[in-house]
């Protein structure tokens, strides 16, 4: 628990400068690639670069159970959770599509599975056999959550000894947007109604039985609700403590992270709470149709690179945007300069 607090490095000021300097010498009137520039000057800072790189990504996706599922907050049942875990090793999610296009390093963690699934290529470091319903007690323990914790960390341990130059989290599980809300709705102080959402594709009935279910959660908790790790024992998920941990570790190892949707931001999220300076890690792949996810991208002052009206998870959309985040890099590092290519600058 203690490692949360360990101290950041800040990106680093002198490659900031020197791409910023080189944005302005590129055969381009200035500004005009717009996000593609910040997005490359950031990395270069990042990666302490000057010529900013993803060639090395790794996709770690944390799937876990949830007891609220009881509750009928989700349009699909929870043995789904393991189910998608069975189709992640085998290659035939829609994550695994992407992370073939991009090259990346792929793995599925089974954080805590109801029943944990018999197969080789799934990474088990169980907190226990799904969370608790957190309608009427904290969804985990104090110890699970130090499992879960664990294992995000662990997954950027072997980000780092592969070289990665990004880091993706996903995850997997049947009701995580309601966690996800909830958490949410505790660390914003947000009304439940505004961040609560269609997850798998509820109906607007079922959105509201969602939302009472949540208030009621915060209302049986309230008093206990008051610190981030606080909210994410009590309302969070195994997997969402797993992102958090990894994205804090990650930032720590000054290894560049890419988020992924809504469950994954409210992770971000919490991180952020626990350790501010992670936040300066953070690259956002895409803005999530799910309702709430304007509304964290909005506390983490987040632009996301894309807004495709995805709403999968698995770490999907973040991955989408890994080709835009190469071509950045590729401009940023191959355009010619003004004088290199004799074009006349600006007045
Ligand atoms: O990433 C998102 O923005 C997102 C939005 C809606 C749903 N999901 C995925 O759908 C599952 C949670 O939805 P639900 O309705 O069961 O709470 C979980 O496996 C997530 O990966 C993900
Ligand atoms: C089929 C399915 C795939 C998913 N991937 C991430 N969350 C998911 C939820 C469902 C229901």
């Amino acid at each position: 628990m203690q490692t949360l607090f360990l101290p950041i490095p800040a990106p680093d000021a002198g490659f900031y400068q020197r791409a910023l300097d080189r944005q302005t010498q590129l055969t381009k009137p200035p500004g005009s690639l717009g996000m593609l520039e910040q997005l490359a000057v950031k990395l270069a800072a990042l990666q302490r670069r000057d010529e900013p790189r993803l060639e090395n990504i790794h996709i770690s996706i944390f799937a876990a159970d949830h007891g609220i599922a009881a509750e009928g907050v989700s349009a699909f049942p929870q043995a789904v959770t393991a189910e998608m875990v069975k189709n992640f090793a085998a290659g035939g999610a829609a994550v695994n599509v992407l992370a073939r296009q991009v090259k990346a390093h792929f793995e599925v963690v089974d954080v805590g599975l109801l029943k944990p699934v018999d197969l080789l290529n799934v990474i088990r470091e169980r907190a226990g056999a799904g969370t608790e319903n957190f309608k009427i007690k904290p969804a985990m323990t104090e110890a699970q959550l130090a499992i879960a914790l664990a294992a995000g960390r662990d997954a950027v341990a072997r980000a780092v000894a592969a070289q990665a130059d990004m880091f993706i989290g996903g995850e997997m599980g049947i009701a995580n947007t309601c966690s996800a809300s909830a958490m949410t709705a505790a660390l914003l102080d947000a009304p439940v109604a505004d961040i609560t959402g269609a997850g798998t594709g509820l109906n607007d009935g079922q959105i509201r039985h969602k939302a009472a279910v949540i208030a009621q959660a915060l209302q049986t908790h309230r008093q206990r609700l008051s610190t981030p790790l606080a909210v994410l024992q009590i309302l969070g998920g195994f997997e969402i403590a797993a992102l958090a941990a990894a994205y804090i570790s990650a930032a720590q190892q000054s290894l560049p992270v890419l988020v992924d949707g809504f469950i994954s931001s409210v992770a971000a999220l919490v991180a952020g709470k626990i350790n501010p300076d992670c936040q300066a890690w953070f690259f956002y792949g895409h803005r999530s149709e799910e309702k709430g996810h304007q509304r964290v991208l909005d506390a983490l002052a987040a632009e996301p690179i894309l807004q495709l009206g995805m709403r999968l998870g698995e770490a999907s959309g973040a991955v989408m945007a890994v080709p835009v985040l190469q071509m950045a890099c590729r401009l940023h590092n191959e355009m010619a300069t003004f004088s290199q290519a004799h074009v006349s600058g600006g007045l």
